[in-house]
Formats: structure tokens, sequence, C-alpha cells
């Protein structure tokens, strides 16, 4: 049996929204790339206590509010780690490399300069995601759906999924290139609802597979520099998203809506239990509102996805 380590990491914030990273020294194992601070659980510790002392001992800061962000499981040739990384909101002193580590705070999307070890893929996706994932709802017409999409990004959508699924592939295709246009100009990212195909025709973000779709596939249809996102109803599909590869899941419905009646809700604790092992940013879907951010946050969710808030009802006048 390979060795089994538990290590709680932590990305922490600064005011600016820069991010702390740390340099391994040389001689030890993962030696010269860039981690998040953190470390071994000591026995009887929990994760949330391991990483206050973690952070103490190594930057010298001392935590006072954090969530979890991720889980990941990771088999390395000598050990499988399982990595509990936790967002880190705000904390006393000043971080320095107490260890004699370099430290540097970095802009997010300035984190991919940098070599991390092989099992910090999912925490850099995780953090280039909001915790927010839009997903396009009813219009009247091309016009009022483009329209509510301007309005959800002036409204600060970051990341955005283009579902219509009444149009056919042409339509969704000529509506779909208005649309990466609008998000491009407010740097919002755009996910299109649709076969992975679509994309050898539009450089958009990436593409969700509904969970009709993702049962087709045996390997990643994509890139691993665009998004998969994949749409998951229970375990089974969670571990087909994660055989894909996938960057990010909606997990639905955890609550009761109002678009599937009469379909049973899983609820929160099951939300949990189901996100528990799994190594890619889950948002919860179904009943969703931005005030359930938190509460998903708070049980190792990403954060929330719905047509909700973001995509109100607006006359062609545009009031
Ligand atoms: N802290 C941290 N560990 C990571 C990251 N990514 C990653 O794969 N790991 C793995 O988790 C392990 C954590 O070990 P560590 O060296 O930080 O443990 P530690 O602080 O308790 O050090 P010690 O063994 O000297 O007491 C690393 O060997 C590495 O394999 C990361 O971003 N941060
Ligand atoms: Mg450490």
């Amino acid at each position: 049996m390979p060795k089994f380590i538990h290590v709680a990491a932590a990305v922490i914030c600064n005011e600016n929204g820069d991010i702390l990273i740390a340099r391994r020294p040389a001689t030890v194992d993962q030696g010269g790339l860039w981690e998040f601070p953190g470390g071994k659980l000591a026995p009887y510790e929990t994760a949330r206590q391991a990483l206050a002392r973690e952070l103490n001992e190594e930057i010298g800061i001392q935590v006072t509010s954090a969530s979890p962000l991720i889980a990941i499981n990771h088999q390395y040739p000598e050990y499988n780690v399982l990595l509990d990384v936790w967002r880190v909101h705000s904390f006393d002193g000043e971080a320095y490399g107490r260890e004699g580590q370099a430290v540097r705070w970095v802009k997010p999307e300035d984190l991919k300069k940098y070599s991390f070890p092989e099992a910090n893929h999912s925490i850099l996706k995780a953090i280039s995601i909001p915790d927010y994932y839009v997903i396009t709802g009813a219009a009247e017409n091309e016009e009022e759906w483009l329209l509510k999409l301007t309005r959800a990004l002036n409204a600060g959508a970051e990341l955005v999924q283009m579902r219509v699924p009444s149009l056919d592939k042409n339509e969704f295709l000529s509506r779909a290139k208005k649309a990466l246009a609008l998000t491009s100009e407010s740097g919002a990212k755009l996910i299109l609802n649709s076969a992975a195909d679509l994309l050898g025709q539009i450089d958009a973000d990436g593409i969700h597979l509904s969970s009709e779709r993702l049962s087709h596939y045996s390997q990643r249809p994509i890139p691993r520099d665009k998004l998969l996102s994949c749409a998951c109803h229970n375990l089974a599909q969670l571990e087909q998203a994660i055989a894909l590869q996938a960057d990010l899941i909606t997990l639905s419905p955890v609550q009761a809506t109002d678009s599937h009646p009469g379909v049973e809700p899983m609820g929160w604790q099951r939300f949990k239990e189901l996100i528990e092992q799994v190594p890619v940013p889950v948002y919860a879907l179904g009943g969703m509102g931005r005030e359930d951010i938190r509460k998903a946050k708070g049980l190792g969710g990403q954060g929330v996805a719905g047509i909700g808030a973001f995509w109100q009802q607006v006359s062609r006048s545009g009031k």
C-alpha cells in the first residue's frame, strides 16, 4: 500500500485580491516548485486546526476566517495525498517566509506563470472561476436574449453558460458568436451548453455537457486549456465527470425549483456528502439565489449556479 498523507493548504487572499504562494526549498520533496502554504495534519488534528498551525509556523500569520475551497485526492508515485484546500479570507500578522522560503503575492491571472505540484491543477482551476455561475434563461427572441446577457454582464456575471435548447446547431452557433463578443469585452467566460465539437467552430471558453451527453463520452472531449463543465445529479455521474477530467460541475437539484417541478431535491446534507471526495469545483444548482453562495461554500462547494437573479425579466424596450 502506498503511503497516505493528509495535508491542509491555504489559498490566502489579501485586500487587493492577490494570492500568496511560497516556494518549496530545493532539498525537499517537490523542491523548487511553488505551493500554497500548509502541511500535514498531526494526529488528532482537524484540517482546520492544522491549517491554523501550519500557517503560523510557515508564514507567521494567524487565521481569523477560512472556508473549505476544494478537496483533492492525488496519487504521486511515492504516496497518495488528500489535499484539503481552504480559502483564507482574513488573518492577523504580516506574511513572511518564516522558514526562509521565498513568498510572493501574485495576481490570480498570473498564477499560471508559476510551476506547482501536479495535484494543484484543480486548485488553480477553482481559483480561476467565480462563486456564481449564470445559466442563460428564457427570452422572447435573440434581441431580448442578448439584452439580458448584457445586463447580466453589467451586473457582474463572470462565468456564463449559454443554454438555449430551442435553437438548432447553426442558430446556436450564430448566437454564440454574438454572445462571445459580449462576454470577451466584459472579461467574462462563456461556456456553451452544446456538443463538444462546436468548439472547433468558435473559440469560446468551454463546453457544458448535459448529464445525458456526459454519458456518451469516454474521454475528455476538449483541450486542457478549455473549461469542461458537466451536469450531474448523482454519484455515478460525478464519477463519470471526474473520469472525463471535468473542470467544474453543477450538481442538482439541491433545492426545489420551478424549472423541474415534481423532481425530489437532494437537500444540502446530501450535496455536502456527495461532493466531499470530488476533486473538482462543484456548484449547487436548483432553487439557488445569491444568498445561498455562503452556504454552498461553507459545505465545500465552489458556489451556486442558476438562471435566477442575473436573468431578470426585461421588456423589449429595456425597462
Ligand atoms: N503545502 C502544500 N502541499 C502540497 C501542495 N500541492 C501538493 O501536491 N502538496 C503535497 O502535499 C505535501 C505537503 O507536505 P509539506 O511538505 O507541506 O508538509 P509539512 O509542511 O507538514 O512539512 P514537513 O513534512 O517538513 O513537516 C507535499 O509533499 C506535496 O506532495 C500545495 O500547494 N501546498
Ligand atoms: Mg508545508
